[in-house]
């Protein structure tokens, strides 16, 4: 079982997953904090409180392994989380739950809240690290609906929900004798809104970047990375490929993902101004981080959820919005949106969703329900045409 050392400071991090362990915790750790982890997985929790330590496996052209300690594990609905989160010496709260699941840890965070109030009034920080925009202003607005008046004024002055941006490749862990290492890229970036804070983060995190143009760092990662990442995975599933370097490797996948990362990156360069040359540097970097062999990165969890991933504003439709507001092309966002309506996982409930209303309703007025575009309009028809053409190459 892992201590706290006495003035060691602390961090509640909600999400013992992939990058929970193989990012956000790591770093935490690596930068002084006894790191609580809270997550519903009972067996993950065991795990954590039996093993010391586990390892972050570098798999990149050079490879490394760090050892991460200082932690334990607490199940997320047990009142140590709420203890864990009163404690003065806990200076932020993270989370890498999924967007989805924000809304169930909000009533337990609100409580963890209310104890520290009650307890004193120390200031803390929180941080939301999901692939979404605007991800802790939203846990922030959950979390309001749980406190009173007098609560939320306290909150408003002294704890800080500040948006990021999260980006390291962390796969689905591979089988190890501790079942808590995990496999991740050497490329990282963790961009956090400074206007956010209430108080500065203390000891300061390796790897964190404080900034003043958050909206740009994430609409730059999810247009790009998150976009070409989604397209390569639902083309390559599309393709009956299991891994997403497989996909890559498919000159006509290639051309979709490259063609798809144009049509952005022209709305994103004509949004924020970015240097085109620099963009395009970026992108070659998210193609060649694709392509990482160690990684095995599987089509299945990078197309997870497809609904969220369909979503207003999210990594498809985001980027297909802005390019048609600034009147780009978008030939190639459409052939990997229609490519997301076949992405058929009987173990994924939102792909049985999308696939079921496909089946019940026909892809036209599928198309215009998650979507938006309206039948008859061309963008509307660039995604049928391409489904049709994905759907006969596949029979
Ligand atoms: N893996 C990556 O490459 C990566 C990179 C950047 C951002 N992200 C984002 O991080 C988040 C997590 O992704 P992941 O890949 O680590 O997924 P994951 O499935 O590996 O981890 C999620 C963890 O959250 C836990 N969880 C679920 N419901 C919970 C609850 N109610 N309370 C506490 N814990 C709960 C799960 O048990 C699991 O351990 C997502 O929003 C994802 O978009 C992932
Ligand atoms: O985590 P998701 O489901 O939003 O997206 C799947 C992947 O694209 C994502 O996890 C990337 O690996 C990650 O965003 C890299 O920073």
């Amino acid at each position: 079982m892992h201590e706290r050392q006495p003035n060691q400071p602390q961090a509640v991090h909600f999400g013992a997953g992939n990058i929970g362990r193989g990012f956000i915790g790591a770093l935490l750790v690596e930068s002084g904090y006894f790191v609580v982890f809270a997550d519903v997985d009972t067996k993950l929790i065991k795990e954590l409180n039996t093993h010391d330590s586990y390892e972050v496996h570098v798999l990149d052209e050079t490879e490394r392994t760090e050892e991460i300690h200082s932690y334990s594990g607490v199940l997320s609905h047990a009142d140590e989380v709420l203890h864990a989160i009163a404690q003065p010496h806990t200076r932020l709260i993270t989370t890498a739950v999924g967007p989805n699941v924000l809304v169930r840890i909000a009533p337990i965070i609100a409580k963890g809240l209310q104890e520290r109030l009650a307890a004193g009034d120390s200031p803390l920080n929180i941080i939301a690290c999901e692939n979404m925009v605007g991800q802790t202003e939203t846990l922030g607005k959950y979390v309001r609906r749980y406190l009173s008046d007098e609560e939320n004024a306290w909150l408003g002055d002294k704890v800080g929900f500040a948006n990021c941006s999260v980006d390291r490749i962390v796969p689905a862990a591979a089988q190890t004798e501790n079942p808590l290492d995990v496999g991740v890229e050497d490329f990282s970036e963790w961009a956090v809104d400074r206007s956010g804070l209430r108080t500065p983060i203390e000891p300061p995190v390796r790897g964190m970047t404080l900034t003043d143009a958050l909206p740009a760092y994430i609409e730059r990662k999810l247009y790009t990375l998150n976009c070409g990442h989604a397209i390569a995975a639902y083309l390559g599933f599309a393709h009956g490929l299991d891994r997403i370097d497989q996909a890559l490797a498919n000159t006509a996948i290639l051309q979709d993902v490259r063609g798809a990362l144009g049509e952005s990156g022209a709305a994103l360069v004509r949004k924020h101004g970015f240097d085109e040359r620099e963009h395009e540097q970026y992108v070659e970097r998210a193609l060649h981080r694709f392509v990482n062999p160690k990684l095995h990165d599987d089509v299945v969890r990078v197309g997870r959820q497809p609904l969220r991933k369909l979503a207003k504003g999210d990594r498809l439709l985001g980027p297909t919005v802005m390019a048609r507001e600034y009147g780009l092309p978008v030939d190639h966002l459409a052939r990997g949106i229609a490519a997301a309506f076949l992405f058929d996982l009987k173990d994924d409930p939102q792909s049985v969703e999308l696939i079921g209303k496909v089946d019940e309703v026909g892809i036209e007025r599928a198309v215009v329900e998650y979507t938006g575009f309206e039948a008859g309009s061309d963008v509307h028809g660039k995604i049928v045409e391409a489904y049709l053409q994905l759907k006969e190459s596949k029979t």
